[in-house]
């Protein structure tokens, strides 16, 4: 009892560090310098086990040293995670459009995305989210369009200019077509996976957008999010997964039930026989 009331402080810096430490683990684990960062933990384990087991004074002063200047290494190594963790943290919402609006897109999108796969036309999309892709905008063509199947279809016709690369939309708009995305090197376990997959995986990686891709060789519907693609959807699961992504359960609630909330009080005021808003 005596021991755990001394010693009770060092259990919660424990948790703290352990609960940090898991935290970083499950921000950088997938991630391209995840492997870096494995290695050189061990090999500072190794080399600072072995110069206190064997005394090595400048081993380990020089260890020591060099650690403030891995702190700064670290941070330029993991820089586009490090980027990406923060615009998470300051993110607010991926579309600042009515609940209306979103599912009229959202409908629009998937109505082209089932004619290109019907029609075997290749085509790759990026919806910006709240990291910008303002970067991947400059490798293609910038433009300012409306969505619709048909402009779709046109953008990614095999003998149009535009059709090499991927469409970017923000906004609900097009922002831009023809565009280079970073390819994942990863390794995957499907090792036919293409450049339009690679490409659609990469952004995602380095990216909280959401990635869609048609195959032109099957026509196959694929979605990626966060490095994960999720491929072969009929047009039905792709919508319902899009759905799901971009129309969030709680948020459709809390619409619904401020929706509710307002039919409710105009049913009121319609029984008391007057105006919501006085003349
Ligand atoms: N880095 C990239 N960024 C954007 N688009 C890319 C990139 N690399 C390739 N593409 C697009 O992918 C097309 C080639 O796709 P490839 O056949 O290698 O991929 P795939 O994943 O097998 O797709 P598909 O099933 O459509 O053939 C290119 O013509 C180009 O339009």
């Amino acid at each position: 009892m005596e021991f755990l009331s001394e010693n009770w402080t060092a259990g919660v810096e424990i948790l703290i560090l352990w609960i940090g430490l898991y935290q970083i683990y499950r921000v950088f684990r997938k991630t391209r310098g995840a492997r870096i960062l494995l290695g050189l933990a061990l090999l500072l384990m190794v080399l600072s086990s072995v110069s206190l087991l064997l005394d090595l004074k400048v081993i380990w002063w020089l260890l020591y040293k060099v650690l403030a200047l891995m702190a700064f290494g670290l941070i330029v190594i993991f820089q586009p995670e490090l980027r990406n963790a923060l615009a998470r943290l300051g993110s607010s919402r991926l579309f600042s459009f009515s609940q209306t609006q979103r599912h009229e897109f959202l409908d629009t999108f998937a109505d082209a995305v089932g004619q290109l796969s019907k029609k075997r036309i290749g085509a790759l999309f990026a919806f910006e989210r709240a990291i910008s892709l303002k970067d991947h905008l400059e490798t293609g063509v910038e433009l300012d369009a409306v969505f619709s199947p048909e402009f779709a279809l046109t953008v990614f016709h095999p003998k149009t200019a535009l059709h090499d690369g991927g469409m970017i939309i923000a906004q609900n708009r097009v922002a831009g077509a023809g565009c280079v995305f970073p390819v994942s090197s990863r390794e995957l376990a499907d090792r036919s996976t293409g450049l339009r997959h690679r490409a659609a995986i990469g952004l995602t990686e380095e990216t909280d957008c959401v990635a869609v891709v048609v195959s032109e060789e099957t026509g196959q519907i694929s979605i990626c999010v966060d490095g994960k693609l999720d491929r072969g959807l009929t047009e039905e699961e792709f919508r319902e997964a899009m759905e799901s992504i971009f129309l969030p359960k709680e948020q459709n609630n809390d619409e619904e039930d401020v929706e509710e909330t307002l039919a409710g009080e105009a049913d009121d005021a319609d029984r008391r026989g007057d105006d919501l808003v006085p003349d």
